[in-house]
């Protein structure tokens, strides 16, 4: 299964303004951190790995998908995850909002309830099933995002600052689940660099370009020592 995440000479604009700037550039690490300043283009590089931003110049392949051009198949291959979890919170209860993420694949009832039993057990939520989702922790919240994210079996993972909304506990565990159990490959835009040296490689954008690339305690080293 290719790994395969492709940027060609690739711009991003809002209203006439640059804010990714002819990117090219060729991946296949399991975990891959992104770092940099505010507002240098971070969310965006990350956002055009699903569609969420098209680029407005340029070719993006994701795992050899289009993310413009067949964006049905890249929502079943790529799965986003955002730092605040109310946001991604859509049903009631903890159960149904799981649940949710399974429509329109042509399961039945009983397979749904097992995958979202099994799903619910994997992430510790079993006793909070009929719960409200909105009466969770933070944290929970987060898994919960997580758990229903992965219980579609995407490919990639991408999660833009999962842990900012966390506490300490929180985040160790969203991190432990993401860094090290989670088998699939991960895209994780962070400002915590604790984080980003435990992936792969690591990118650094400012102002919209990519300055740098690597071994991420490297790329963390040289961004720290240019902050001071
Ligand atoms: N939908 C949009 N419309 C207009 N400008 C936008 C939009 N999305 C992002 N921008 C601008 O693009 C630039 C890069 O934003 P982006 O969110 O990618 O940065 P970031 O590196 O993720 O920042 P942060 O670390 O603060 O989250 C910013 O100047 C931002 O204001």
């Amino acid at each position: 299964m290719s790994t395969d995440l492709h940027f060609e000479n690739v711009s991003v604009e809002f209203a006439g303004r640059a804010v990714l700037r002819d990117l090219s550039l060729k991946l296949d690490e399991r975990r891959i951190a992104v770092i940099g300043s505010n507002g240098s283009g971070k969310s965006t590089f990350a956002r055009m790995l699903n569609g969420l931003v098209t680029p407005t110049r340029g070719e993006v392949r994701v795992h050899g998908i289009d993310p413009v051009r067949q964006p049905k198949q890249v929502r079943r291959r790529v799965g986003f995850v955002f730092s605040n979890p109310d946001a991604q919170i859509i049903m009631p209860t903890v159960a149904e909002d799981v649940a949710f993420s399974l429509r329109g694949q042509g399961l039945s009832r009983t397979e749904i309830q097992a995958r979202v039993t099994a799903a619910l057990d994997r992430f510790g939520l079993t006793e909070h099933a009929d719960a409200p989702a909105q009466t969770l922790s933070g944290g929970q919240k987060q898994l919960l995002a997580l758990c229903a994210v992965l219980i579609r079996e995407p490919g990639l993972v991408v999660a833009d600052e999962p842990t900012a909304y966390l506490d300490a506990a929180n985040s160790r565990r969203i991190a432990r689940f993401l860094l090290d159990e989670m088998p699939q490959q991960l895209v994780i835009v962070t400002h915590d660099p604790r984080l980003a040296v435990r992936c792969d490689v690591a990118l650094r954008f400012e102002e919209g370009v990519l300055v740098d690339r690597g071994d991420p305690a490297a790329v963390v080293a040289r961004y720290e020592e240019e902050q001071l």
